[in-house]
């Protein structure tokens, strides 16, 4: 059965990489709108299915196709990824010293028919100074990141600690997904 990856993100390639799936890598056209009035698990998971459906749209019926969404929460707010060095360092000053939460949300389709679910991982992180948040933004690591950071690289440096799925921060929640292609037929294990 071909499996195809909707996304763009060369985490989630590395994620499923890890776990040996054979997979092919289609990138959707999708535009996320993080400013929708849904909570945020909803909006994630929204997300992931739109991404899904529409790559899912120009595949053969019977290709399984994984799509996929990750936001910081933090004060109610949504935090995906920065415009530009400004408003990360002004995400990355409202994340220091404090905890926030990673969702992913995760959809896999086939054919017409569509199953998904998120992930929640508590992250905190340490005080930082701004010349720390400065310096770290000057790297360019998080401009392609939600929440202007990358746990999986200098962003380390900045993660006291976690409660959830590591994998969830860096992107695609491995046990959620692997239930879902369960649901959908497909065992990893
Ligand atoms: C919090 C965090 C996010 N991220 C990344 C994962 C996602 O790639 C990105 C969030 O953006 P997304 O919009 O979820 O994904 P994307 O635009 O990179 O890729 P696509 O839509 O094509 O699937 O942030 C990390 O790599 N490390 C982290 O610690």
């Amino acid at each position: 059965m071909q499996i195809i990856l909707a996304s763009a993100s060369p985490r989630r390639q590395q994620l499923l990489e890890l776990i040996d799936l054979d997979f092919d890598i289609m990138v959707s056209e999708v535009e996320e709108d993080n400013a929708k009035d849904v909570l945020p698990e909803e909006l994630a998971m929204a997300h992931a299915i739109d991404k899904a459906i529409d790559v899912s749209k120009r595949v053969s019926g019977n290709a399984v196709v994984i799509g996929a969404d990750t936001i910081v929460v933090v004060d109610g707010k949504v935090f995906g990824k920065p415009k530009d060095y400004n408003e990360a360092v002004r995400m990355l000053t409202v994340l220091a010293g404090r905890d926030h939460i990673v969702i992913s949300g995760v959809a896999v389709a086939k054919g017409g028919e569509v199953v998904s679910g998120f992930s929640t991982t508590t992250v905190t992180f340490r005080p930082l100074s701004q010349i720390e948040i400065e310096r770290y933004v000057a790297t360019g690591e998080p401009m392609d990141k939600a929440g202007a950071y990358a746990i999986q690289g200098r962003g380390a440096l900045l993660v006291e600690s976690i409660t959830g799925c590591y994998n969830n921060v860096v992107g695609l929640p491995l046990v959620r997904l692997s239930e879902l292609l369960r649901q959908i037929g497909v065992d990893l294990l």
